[in-house]
């Protein structure tokens, strides 16, 4: 406390940029956001003083301080920061994702990880993710049959919403079925929405203003989801009785009519929870499925020494199936390696819940907390040639995805972190293994892997910017 409070006295900030006058460092932050911060953080070191219009900005970018952020004082920076966005489409934030950290969020936590996200949970869905990689690799063998160039990314998207559909709904979502707009389009809207820098994110006196017009396209887009699961709600308790396996909305349902639960628990919270699991599980799978594979192909000696792996273990005569993928240990070390260099969430934001002071440098409550994720997983003080897609680098190393090792944070650390982690990482291997074993994988004419464009989409979600095009050939031994 005494250091806490000579250090308010003194206001000792860390290092930064030069800001401008009310914008703060906001011009300093383009369309990539997490790699202007890396080059600054270059500049000014790993802790990082900004203004971002008037909130105020720490940027940490080492290893040693996302183990502080996110463990050793991980309890005060729990807080996700204050989002227009999500007051309207998460049902005023009592869903998981964007609730305030608190009893609360602590409960609907649990509630996720002991009834929708259990091993035995996800072992039931094994049927029908093979059944869905199964369909997208037979429509692939239609068109490698034709010689065309597939829109990879388009196919593993299609994929993901599928297989969260399923997992979720019970069903498949058609493209008609949402809205006129189509099923993948309004869910992208929101996501999109939810990020698009709102100003009255940072100067909060102008929310109320709606300068954007942000705030009418996210009440109208919520009300359009909002009917949407409440017929799904409805269709679910209408066929309640018949049901051989449960989905998450009976699984929810029967939570709710239990009332067994230690706090309010009702249909606007199964609707906040049902928002989330479609938008957290969706294209974050399929935009690290879709990552992985530009490296391999960028790196055709590591695809094709995959591809020996997968002929040792797996055989030309079969696909692969879930229970092969503990065998596969190149494929891990693949998969981590495609993580470190492409994050879908390269930046964790957080709000500090109360004054702190870390690495003698003190932060005032409310103060934003950004871990550049993609700064950390690049550090070169832990990382040799950080900037190269060396799978090997993992050959004896003990370090995986889970948040304990806070050099690779694929899905973050500490409180708010993934809680799908053991889901995520299944369907990421099970549609890599799937597509480099089916397949070989050629790049449109006159285009060397060398070409092959790696530029970033910043989102909720950091994408490909452009959809991945390649020619896949059939390579296993047809019966
Ligand atoms: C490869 C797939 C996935 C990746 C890479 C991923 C990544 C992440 C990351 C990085 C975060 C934390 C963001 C932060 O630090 O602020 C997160 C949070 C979350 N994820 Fe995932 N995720 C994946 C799949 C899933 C799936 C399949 C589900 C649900 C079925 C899911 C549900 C969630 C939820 C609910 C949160 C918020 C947790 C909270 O705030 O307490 N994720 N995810």
């Amino acid at each position: 406390l005494h250091e806490l409070l000579n250090m308010c006295k003194r206001k000792k900030f860390p290092p930064g940029p030069k800001g401008l006058p009310i914008l703060g460092h906001l011009h300093l932050l383009g369309k990539n956001p997490h790699q202007d911060l890396q080059k600054l953080a270059k500049k000014h070191g790993p802790l990082m003083f900004m203004r971002l219009g008037l909130v105020p900005t720490y940027v940490a970018s080492s290893v040693d301080l996302s183990e502080k952020f996110f463990k050793t004082y991980g309890h005060i920076f729990a807080e996700r920061p204050h989002n227009e966005a999500a007051h309207y489409v998460a049902y005023g934030q009592k869903d998981l994702i964007f609730s305030k950290y608190g009893p609360y969020w602590r409960n609907l936590r649990k509630l996720t990880t002991l009834h929708l996200l259990t091993n035995q949970k996800i072992n039931s869905f094994q049927p029908m993710r093979k059944q869905q990689v199964e369909l997208m690799i037979e429509s692939l063998k239609n068109e490698a049959r034709d010689r065309l160039v597939v829109d990879l990314s388009a196919k593993v998207a299609t994929l993901s919403t599928d297989l969260t559909c399923l997992m979720v709904f019970g069903k498949k979502y058609m493209d008609e079925d949402l809205d006129k707009r189509g099923f993948k389009a309004v869910l992208q809207e929101v996501v999109h929405l939810a990020v698009t820098p709102n100003l009255g994110d940072f100067f909060p006196f102008l929310g109320v203003i709606d300068l954007q017009g942000l705030t009418r396209r996210l009440k109208d887009l919520s009300k359009v989801f909002d009917e949407f699961l409440e017929k799904i709600i409805d269709e679910h308790v209408q066929s309640y009785d018949q049901k051989q396996s449960k989905d998450f909305v009976d699984i929810l349902l029967d939570i709710m009519q239990s009332g067994d639960t230690e706090f309010q628990f009702d249909r606007i919270r199964i609707k906040a929870l049902l928002f989330d699991m479609l938008i957290a599980a969706t294209d974050t799978s399929s935009t690290s499925i879709d990552w992985i594979l530009t490296e391999l192909l960028r790196h055709p000696h590591v695809m094709k020494k995959l591809q020996k792996e997968l002929e040792k273990v797996v055989g030309l005569e079969r696909m692969v199936k879930e229970s092969d993928l503990e065998n596969l240990k190149y494929l891990d070390m693949v998969v981590k390696e495609g993580m470190r260099l492409h994050s879908v969430v390269p930046i964790s934001q957080r709000e500090a819940r109360e004054d702190c002071v870390v690495d003698g440098f003190h932060i005032r409550k409310g103060s934003r907390i950004m871990i550049n994720n993609y700064a950390v997983q690049r550090d070169p003080n832990v990382w040799s040639e950080p900037e190269k897609f060396l799978p090997e680098r993992f050959v004896g190393s003990s370090i995986d995805v889970r948040g304990h090792h806070f050099q690779l944070l694929p899905f973050s650390a500490g409180r708010r972190s993934c809680p799908a982690v053991e889901l995520g990482i299944i369907i990421v291997r099970l549609a890599v293994a799937q597509l480099v074993h089916c397949f070989d994988w050629e790049l449109p004419i006159d285009m060397e892997p060398c070409d092959l464009n790696i530029d970033e989409h910043f989102g909720l979600v950091t994408s490909r910017e452009k959809n991945l095009m390649v020619i896949p050939t059939y390579r296993l031994n047809q019966r």
